[in-house]
């Protein structure tokens, strides 16, 4: 991982670490579990019972008492006396007598007096009885109470997002409510008066907007909160109203382009004059070089503003690399970028110091497992075509043992 600063430049992974250090987690709220879906948990979590809550058929057969059995055999069947059903749901105050078995259904609890169930594949019915040929040790296809959790066992620890599978293993511990960090509502302001919505007829020297359809698509995959998205002309002016309103309503701000040395690069001024504290401005990235990132004070909370440069990859670099991080950071998240590892194809060379983020195909070779990054034409920063065919952004350092082929390099999935 690059550190510190090429030619003035802050490194990726320094920034990366700036997020961390100056953004604190949204207050937390307590909600049913089903309303915390994609939601970070910002406390302890225990399981409320005991999984399972008792003891249960693991199948559909017969409880019985094992000692009945112990001589049992295809020569010498034992015959028990059928006593009773219990479907799951139901439960019964009546124990299985020596010599009798009781009809249980999968997940229903196992009768007192068996201690163990005999599956119906290994029974013969007959009427009010059933023969059993072989022997079974206690505890056969049975659940026992607290074998999977004991009431009290920690389940989650803070920091972690929920998804699906996570509800339900909360439900089933009998957890309905969680404090959870919400999701950070985001204002995006596209800047740039040369930019039109597609589908609109262009004037000499426009070009269709490609990063508002970028942003919030990438926002609305995440299932992320959207304020706004607006277009801002290019104007000082515009821009601090913009922003000014966008402090007020937002958990955090996206702006795209406007963040260099142009005479109408507006977005470092127009944060200044607001009071915003700049913590960076220019990382050793390509593409995506003057990204801003600063923080403003509204009512006690700090509301962070990632200023992305205008070419539409360094967008895409913005969003996948450094809004994501910003996002966790703000969302209590305590996880790492979801970071893969494949080695190079070929040298990946870069033109100068910085490191590059590389839109690659990831080809994985079915019979030994390994993964390989193939490049991918058309890789400058005013372009996208390329992601029609790529799976991954590739970080590769600017050193030399990094971009060579053969080494081992990070990557994000696109998709
Ligand atoms: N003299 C210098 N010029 C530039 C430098 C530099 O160091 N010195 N850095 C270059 C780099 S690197 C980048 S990246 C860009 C970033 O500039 P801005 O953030 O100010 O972005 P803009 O100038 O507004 O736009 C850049 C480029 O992207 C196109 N664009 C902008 N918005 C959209 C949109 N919504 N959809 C599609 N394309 C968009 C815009 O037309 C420009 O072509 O600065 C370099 N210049
Ligand atoms: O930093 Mo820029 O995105 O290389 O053209």
């Amino acid at each position: 991982m690059a550190c510190g600063t090429t030619q003035g430049l802050l490194s990726v992974a320094d920034a990366l670490a700036t997020y961390r250090r100056v953004l604190a987690p949204l207050s937390e709220q307590e909600l049913p579990i089903e309303a915390a879906l994609g939601q970070v948990l910002a406390e302890t979590v225990r399981a409320a019972v005991d999984l399972p809550l008792f003891d249960q058929s693991a199948v559909d057969g017969y409880a019985v008492r094992s000692e009945d059995l112990q001589c049992a055999s295809p020569q010498r069947p034992v015959t028990l006396t059928l006593s009773g059903e219990i479907p799951a749901g139901q439960s019964t105050a009546r124990a299985v007598a020596p010599g009798c078995a009781m009809r249980i259904l999968t997940g229903a609890p196992v009768p007192a007096g068996a201690d163990t169930i005999v599956r119906q594949e290994w029974v013969v019915r007959e009427g009010g009885v059933v023969r059993v040929e072989r022997a079974l040790a206690p505890v056969t296809d049975l659940r026992l109470r607290g074998e999977e959790l004991r009431c009290g066992a920690v389940l989650a620890d803070p920091g972690l997002r929920l998804d699906a599978g996570r509800l339900a293993a909360l439900a089933m511990a009998g957890v309905s409510q969680v404090k959870v960090h919400p999701r950070a509502r985001v204002t995006v302001l596209v800047t740039g008066d040369e930019v039109k919505p597609v589908g609109e007829l262009l004037a000499p020297g426009q070009i269709f907007d490609a990063n508002g359809p970028l942003v919030r698509g990438w926002l609305a995959q995440r299932g992320q909160p959207l304020v706004r998205c607006c277009v801002v002309a290019d104007r000082f002016e515009n821009m601090c109203e913009a922003l000014a309103q966008a402090l007020e309503e937002s958990d955090a701000i996206i702006t795209t382009g406007g963040v260099s040395v142009g005479d109408r690069d507006h977005v470092p001024d127009a944060a200044e004059r607001l009071g915003l504290t700049r913590h960076f401005w220019k990382l050793a990235q390509k593409p995506g070089k003057p990204l801003w990132f600063g923080t403003g004070a509204q009512a006690g909370r700090s509301i962070p503003l990632i200023g992305l440069p205008g070419n539409p990859a360094a967008v895409l670099v913005g969003l996948a690399v450094h809004v994501a991080a910003v996002i966790r950071a703000l969302e209590g998240e305590d996880a790492e970028p979801e970071w893969g590892y494949a080695a190079l194809q070929e040298d990946a060379m870069p033109a100068d110091q910085r490191d590059q983020w590389l839109r690659m195909q990831l080809r994985t070779d079915p019979l030994s497992g390994t993964a390989t990054l193939a490049p991918l034409p058309r890789q400058a920063s005013h372009m996208l075509s390329n992601m029609m065919a790529a799976d991954v952004l590739a970080w590769v350092p600017a050193s030399e043992e990094a971009w060579r082929a053969g080494s081992v390099v990070r990557w994000l999935a696109l998709r």
